[in-house]
């Protein structure tokens, strides 16, 4: 560990990593613990990831751990409207990294399906797969970039303030104009209230961007991660 855990703001951890192996070590095995409780209390657990490059190391090791994985239910946190073969696809940097060995059956939930003829259907479709699920999440992982999006919760989408609000379905679709392409996101009212929210970040300009936020951390449209300081978070951050 670079430095000992500290107190970001009241309910928010920070912890530094000297690399990141040894970040997604920790990670992993508060991670798995978090699911083995869930599954021996309930006999099954819901874990919601971020895409992106960050949790790749943190996916394999937790992808080596000892679980039975089929009662894991997993769901990317946002997603791209791409086709599915797209290497911008989260769900499949997800699959070829956590869903490996033992953790390949746990039933991973896209938010696009082949069939999907629209992102708004994207969107409905999805919700409706999420409705039946055990909510709150066990588990989930976030992650950030330097503009301060989570998920795809961008400063610059005009969708932003409804999907932060309390009657957003369970999907939204978001169009910030700072992106290529459509995006999928679940909306904040169903990434809230896990049982373990992290915030997994690496690299100096994250760091920067998460001093930036804690600095104002009541006003959310321009780094809409803050909404996530409300409730109980670790950040774990390496270079
Ligand atoms: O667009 C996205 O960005 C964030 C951060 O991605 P990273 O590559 O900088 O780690 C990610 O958490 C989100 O899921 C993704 O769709």
């Amino acid at each position: 560990m670079k430095t000992p855990e500290h107190t970001l703001l009241p309910g928010v951890a920070f912890c530094a990593w000297n690399d990141s192996e040894t970040l997604a070590r920790d990670l992993a095995g508060q991670v798995a613990d978090r699911l083995r409780q869930s599954i021996e209390t309930r006999g099954g657990a819901l874990m919601v990831v971020s895409g992106g490059q960050t949790p790749v190391d943190f996916f394999r090791v937790l992808s080596g751990q000892a679980l039975p994985w089929e009662k894991v239910t997993i769901l990317p946190s946002d997603e791209r409207w791409v086709p599915a073969d797209s290497d911008q696809r989260n769900s499949r940097l997800i699959r070829r990294n956590l869903l490996q060995g033992a953790a390949a059956s746990s039933r991973l939930i896209d938010l696009v399906e082949t069939d999907d003829q629209s992102p708004e259907q994207s969107a409905e479709r999805a919700s409706d797969r999420l409705y039946p699920l055990h909510w709150p999440a066990d588990v989930v992982v976030l992650g950030m970039g330097e503009d301060g999006h989570t998920a795809s919760l961008f400063p610059d989408a005009p969708e932003l303030a409804f999907a932060l609000s309390a009657d957003a379905p369970s999907v939204v679709v978001t169009t910030p104009p700072s992106q290529s392409t459509v995006r999928l996101t679940l909306s904040a009212r169903v990434l809230s209230g896990a049982a373990l929210t992290a915030l997994l970040i690496r690299g100096e300009g994250k760091r920067v961007a998460l001093e930036e936020a804690v600095s104002a951390p009541l006003a959310i449209g321009p780094m809409p991660v803050r909404y996530f300081f409300q409730q109980p978070l670790r950040v774990v951050w390496s270079p």
